[in-house]
């Protein structure tokens, strides 16, 4: 028989609720042996990402209905799944959800499971009474349900930021990620503009960042253009790392994070004479280097290595690189737009070992960086430990490096910093901070 699209987004759900398997693995194993159309994947899709995104809000929406212990592994993430249809998807009506649930329940729980009759009760009583959140006074509970973020997250944020910002940074980081898109500099931009155009993308220019376009939707990595390594998808605030460097052209330079490689392709678009040695501590995702790099047309200004970038003053004793990008492994708190579990996964205690592994990281490439060379530290956070905390310690402890304030096509860091947050500019919350070293 073969599955529906709810079905094997249920599937995925238990794994990823009760087996804590990634969503997006766990989705593309179980839509990989499916039948489904393009449209009924889509919809598999939605419907997995949107319930993790909304598990809090969801759950809260379920407590006060649920009156029995939901023993069957399958019951809770059925319920979720279905409240997220009846709440958010206004095309798919509420009848259809309803049947839905009740054909899974009695699939997913066999024969003799009374699954069905709970489901149907619940589901009946959420559209009866409608939805509810906490009261405004406590605010960190209010805002916590309502965007769908952990507690500890919400009073973070509010800490850092204040309450008014908080309701702006988490109203944005559910809202759908932009299609964006980078335009590689060594192909002619204006024919791959009018090529993107053809095939309806209708692309906007970036606010934020020179070569990057806003396509209206996605799928472009099926196209001719992208193929063909005309473009590559980059979120806007990702972009801007690598052009944060000054480059002459016919430098040696170091990707020490590299994989998979988004930003390594872009370093080795500006070295016609240079080469960039792009290293990650797992093998396996060099691979997706190398690939990039090839399909970009950079290979031959690329060179691989599998190494923790904490030995490279070892590996590399007695060489020098002129530019030194550390693109950090960090908590991700900036792509909660595209990765929507990272809310739940990550906590307090997490920031701060990432914060250990980052300086560790910055201590080593910095010994093997030439005089008046120039060092790039960035992440897709917008936790202060990871960001601010670490430039001040390395800082600290590194007193021949010192802060450079850059400028680029859009934006400018006076300080030699620049932070943004998902609520500036829609964009992904990315940190850069740019060091040099004195002769
Ligand atoms: C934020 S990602 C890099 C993204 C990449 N720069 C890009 O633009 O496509 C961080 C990478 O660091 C790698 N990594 C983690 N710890 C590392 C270490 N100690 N040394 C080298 N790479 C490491 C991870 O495997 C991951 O691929």
């Amino acid at each position: 028989m073969t599955k529906s699209a709810r079905a094997i987004a249920l599937e995925t759900l238990i794994r990823v609720f009760r087996d804590g398997s990634y969503s997006n693995i766990s989705l593309n194993n179980n839509l990989r042996g499916s039948q489904l159309s393009q449209t009924d994947r889509n919809f598999a899709t939605r419907l997995v990402y949107g319930t993790i995104q909304y598990k809090i809000y969801l759950e809260y929406q379920l407590k006060g209905l649920v009156k029995t212990k939901l023993k069957e592994p399958y019951l809770k993430p059925l319920l979720l799944m279905s409240a997220y249809q009846i709440i958010f998807l206004d095309k798919v009506p509420n009848r259809a959800t309803l049947n839905e649930a009740n054909k899974l329940a009695k699939q997913f729980g066999g024969r003799h499971s009374s699954g069905f009759r709970i489901a149907n009760g619940v589901l009946h009583a959420l559209i009866r009474r409608g939805t509810i959140l906490p009261d405004k006074i406590d605010s960190v509970k209010y805002l916590s349900v309502k965007a769908s973020v952990p507690e500890w997250l919400v009073n973070y944020i509010i800490t850092n930021w204040g309450e008014k910002r908080a309701a702006s940074i988490l109203s944005s980081i559910n809202m759908p990620a932009k299609n964006s898109v980078r335009l590689s500099t060594l192909s002619d931009q204006k024919q791959t503009i009018a090529e993107l155009k053809k095939l309806n993308f209708a692309p906007q220019d970036s606010k934020l960042a020179s070569n990057e376009l806003i396509l209206s939707h996605g799928g472009v990595s099926t196209t001719p253009p992208f193929k063909e390594g005309k473009l590559t998808i980059q979120d806007e605030a990702a972009s801007l790392v690598v052009e944060a460097f000054d480059f002459s052209g016919d430098e040696k330079v170091l990707d020490a994070c590299s994989a998979p490689g988004g930003k390594t392709a872009q370093i080795a678009e500006y070295l016609p004479h240079g080469q960039v040695t792009a290293l990650d501590i797992h093998e396996k995702k060099l691979r997706l280097v190398r690939q990039n790099a090839n399909r970009m047309h950079v290979a031959n200004r690329v060179v691989t290595k599998a190494m923790d970038a904490r030995k490279v003053d070892q590996y590399f004793s007695g060489q020098q690189f002129a530019k030194i990008l550390v693109d950090a492994p960090c908590s991700g708190l900036g792509l909660l737009r595209r990765k929507p579990e990272i809310r739940y996964t990550k906590s307090m205690k997490d920031l701060l070992n990432l914060q250990k592994i980052q300086l560790d990281i910055l201590d080593h490439v910095s010994k093997i960086l030439e005089e008046n060379g120039e060092l790039i530290y960035s992440t897709c956070t917008f936790a202060v430990e990871e960001d601010e905390k670490v430039v001040e310690i390395f800082l600290k402890n590194h007193p021949k490096f010192e802060l450079r304030p850059f400028k680029l096509a859009k934006i400018e860091s006076k300080t030699g910093m620049l932070k943004i947050i998902p609520d500036s500019y829609g964009s992904d919350g990315f940190f850069i901070a740019k060091f040099v070293v004195r002769g």
